[in-house]
């Protein structure tokens, strides 16, 4: 077995060897880690000997600060800080005094450093454990790795927050649960409580010398040595003494009004003895605070707070050098590669969902006033249709929609069915869940009819301002359709009627279905076609590179991210004036030879379009280049809404939106022109349809295979775009081409930007380029509701008229 371990050791030695750990330094650090695994190799090894890396981080830090301990001996008879704390979190008067030699009244756990230094209690420090045989402690109610250790009731407690306890022993290792409990107990005494937590260090607990520790029934429990590993926990409610260490530094997260949201007792120099009589810290200088990040308008704030009196030695350090320090530790321990990795953004970030998450939050304990507030509290609901009961969640703004946090209220579920046959699409609840509502659909049908579960599962249901006729007071909501998808969400609305989203899987790239021949390969990119000696941001060289080729040796962005005049102007007159621009005749058109059968038609021409080439892969520059924008994603914040004239579902943008602005992709599966036309004979009668012809070049090549003649459809698959209603002429959004990943152009991006400023809240529509009396293009016809005066539908015009 020894050569094994040997080996075992050795790897270990090599893996840290890496981190610049000489096999001196891993050795004896290792040793601790076995004993303290139990000699559980597959614990240390586990991803790539991270538990070992932390250790030797731990190990390196608490020598430094034992360096400095030793330097600063207090006096002989200076009670020690840590154990001052630790007797007054117990109010046991005689703790607080040092007594070196305790007797059978005293507090009996103890701790002991490698400086030998005799402090009761516990410290935040890490200890050198080397030689130390280590012996379970006791814990009641402990769960490690499923199994439960109970003790008996006789044994005092101390409570633990959610958090990794580490024990050896006895299978005593694993996550502890919350109402995990710490057995300790003064000798002939009652229960101690100290649920002392101080974020991101190690507690332990020495017991080694102490003869009155009474751990269980069982003696060879004395003397045990107890760690407990505290990372990620945060200061909580603990009657902290003032005499906390000069390096134990909080960090506090609190709005900037000056209104401290962590409450004041929790943090230990901030307790009522410590403040004076306007709530501010008694003696604590302006220069106790020092402000590391903040959310974006400031509202809330992360700053240290410290004690600048009670320590000589301690001066503030520079935010940079704590922030280096432990961009550092963290870089080495949790092996962040990302070369932009940076505390700092991720402090600003934890501000912003600070804010977020307690705008939220306030939201949900307030009475609806109208809409906006609601927007922020959407309430889940779930119908269980085989047990005829209704389940909501009375928040899941923060996108957790679980069944395991629905409240069950099927006593209160109205007997709809009772009246007549109705068909019940959506179940509302109001804001504090006391009424619900169902929303009748079509009272012909005889079934109780819900959504599909899929619909269901995040459909929402807020209060309007002003009930509409028939919802009383109610709105059909789904707080984003995207389920993540996107980088912003997309809210779903409908204030006028009943209608409820037909299931759609949402994707944010195409997919391909089936036949179609799309092929992305990087050999086919020639140097012509990109610019691998390119670097950082293609739109600041002083001459275009290769991928501005494809728009005339100029780039079709502006280096603000719009399109630029003239192109966009061509592409807005291409589609307004196709005459203008002439049309090309296939010999054999694709289109017509799915619809005739594989026999061919006669082509109605297609438009020659320009397209837009993007940087790739390939190319040399950076992600950030300029000349990558479609293929970043929707940056825009979008809403899908009911139109309130008869089109349907409908897409508006929630802000003001410059003209050349890209607003989304038009997103579907990637299918023949033949499956399209199967697919459209099959579902003959779907009010909706949504194809988008690949066509852009049809014109420019011979006969075109099958796999080659490709379309998108969004009709089950597709992203935002399929919301975009038609509008004939004057629409305020263009489609354009897009060459991302292959310079083939049967295949490629359609992009929408929009062709004049678009004010927040105005719907964003598009010229889909239909012949109105031409009843087999792949859109079905429509009667056009756009409301332009240029509309081409003339029946629907004579309509108007009327
Ligand atoms: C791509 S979808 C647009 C989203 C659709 N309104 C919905 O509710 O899902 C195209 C369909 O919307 C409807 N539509 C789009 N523009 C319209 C218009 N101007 N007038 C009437 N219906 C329109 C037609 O039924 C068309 O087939």
């Amino acid at each position: 077995m020894a050569p094994k371990s040997n080996s075992k050791v050795k790897r270990a030695c090599e893996a840290m060897q890496v981190f610049g750990y000489t096999e001196e330094i891993v050795k004896p650090v290792l040793r601790n880690l076995l004993n303290l695994y139990n000699k559980n190799w597959k614990l240390i090894e586990d991803e790539n000997y991270s538990a070992l890396l932390e250790s030797l981080i731990d190990s390196e830090e608490s020598k430094e600060r034992q360096k400095s301990l030793l330097e600063d001996e207090p006096e002989e008879n200076e009670p020690p800080l840590k154990k001052s704390r630790f007797c007054s979190q117990l109010n046991h008067s005689s703790l607080a005094k040092h007594d070196p030699s305790p007797s059978a009244d005293t507090c009996t756990l103890e701790l002991q450093s490698p400086s030998k230094q005799k402090m009761a209690g516990f410290t935040t420090e890490s200890y050198e454990t080397e030689d130390v045989e280590l012996k379970p402690f006791l814990l009641k109610d402990y769960q490690g790795k499923g199994k439960k250790q109970s003790f008996s009731e006789s044994s005092p407690v101390s409570t633990l927050p959610n958090d990794m306890v580490v024990f050896s022993g006895d299978n005593m290792e694993g996550p502890c649960n919350p109402s995990s409990h710490l057995t300790i107990k003064e000798k002939g005494d009652t229960s101690l409580s100290y649920p002392a937590l101080v974020p991101k260090r190690r507690l332990r607990f020495d017991c080694r010398e102490e003869p009155n520790v009474v751990g269980s029934s069982d003696a060879s429990n004395k003397g045990a040595l107890v760690e407990y590993d505290l990372s990620d926990t945060m200061p909580l409610k603990v009657p902290f003494s003032d005499n906390l260490p000069d390096s134990d530094v909080p960090l506090a997260v609190a709005p900037s009004d000056g209104s401290r949201t962590f409450e004041r007792q929790d943090l230990e120099f901030l307790n009522s003895e410590h403040l004076d009589t306007e709530g501010n810290e008694k003696g604590v200088t302006s220069s106790s605070q020092q402000d590391i990040a903040s959310s974006q308008k400031g509202e809330v704030k992360i700053f240290f707070v410290y004690k600048p009196c009670s320590s000589s030695d301690f001066r503030p350090p520079s935010l940079d050098a704590v922030l280096k320090r432990m961009e550092g530790k963290y870089i080495k321990s949790y092996r962040i590669s990302q070369p932009g990795f940076s505390l700092l953004r991720l402090m600003e970030n934890l501000c912003e969902c600070y804010l977020t998450a307690g705008t939220k939050a306030k939201a949900a304990n307030e009475p609806l006033a109208g809409i906006e507030s609601q927007k922020q509290h959407p309430v889940g609901v779930r119908y269980d249709a085989a047990n005829h009961e209704l389940h909501f969640a009375p928040d899941i703004s923060n996108g957790s929609f679980k069944l395991s946090n629905l409240i069950k209220v099927s006593p209160q579920i109205p007997k709809f069915p009772a009246s007549g046959n109705r068909d019940i699409v959506c179940y509302m609840v109001n804001f504090n869940g006391t009424k619900i509502y169902g929303a009748e659909k079509d009272k012909t049908k005889k079934v109780l009819k819900l959504p599909a579960p899929s619909t269901m599962n995040n459909s929402v249901v807020v209060q309007k301002k002003d009930s509409s006729p028939g919802l009383p007071g109610s709105a059909y909501y789904f707080e984003d359709i995207t389920n993540g998808q996107e980088e912003h969400r997309i809210s779903l609305i409908n204030e006028f009627s009943h209608e409820i989203l037909h299931v759609f899987k949402y994707i944010p790239k195409n997919i391909i279905f089936q036949n179609a021949y799309v092929k992305f390969l990087l050999a086919r990119i020639s140097d012509d076609n990109c610019c691998s000696h390119c670097s950082e941001d293609c739109l600041s060289l002083d001459i275009p590179c290769a991928c501005a080729g494809e728009t005339g040796g100029e780039f079709a962005y502006t280096s603000g991210g719009l399109l630029k005049e003239k192109f966009l102007e061509n592409c807005i007159s291409m589609n307004r004036e196709p005459q203008k621009h002439g049309l090309v005749y296939c010999q054999d058109c694709p289109l017509e030879r799915s619809k005739n059968n594989s026999m061919s038609g006669v082509c109605k021409g297609h438009l020659v379009r320009k397209f837009i080439k993007e940087c790739w892969h390939k190319c040399g520059c950076s992600r950030g280049c300029g000349n990558r924008v479609v293929q970043r994603g929707i940056a825009v914040s979008l809403q899908v809404f009911m139109t309130a004239h008869g089109k349907g579902w409908g897409l508006r943008t929630l802000e003001d939106l410059s003209r050349g602005a890209f607003v989304c992709e038009y997103v579907g599966e990637i299918v023949t022109n033949m499956e399209l036309y199967e697919r459209n004979t099959q579902t003959a009668d779907e009010r909706h349809t949504y194809p988008v012809l690949l066509d852009a070049d049809w014109g420019s090549e011979g006969v075109l295979k099958d796999e080659e003649a490709l379309c998108l459809d969004a009709t089950s698959y597709g992203n935002v775009a399929r919301f975009i209603n038609h509008r004939c002429y004057d629409a305020n959004l263009v489609e354009i081409p897009v060459e991302v990943e292959t310079p083939d152009h049967h295949y490629y991006h359609v992009a929408f930007f929009t062709t004049r400023k678009v004010n927040a809240l105005e719907e964003l529509t598009w010229d889909y380029g239909i012949d109105f009396t031409d009843h087999s293009h792949p859109v079905k016809a429509f009667k056009c509701c756009c409301g332009s005066e240029l509309c081409r539908d003339i029946k629907s015009l004579k309509r108007a008229r009327k």
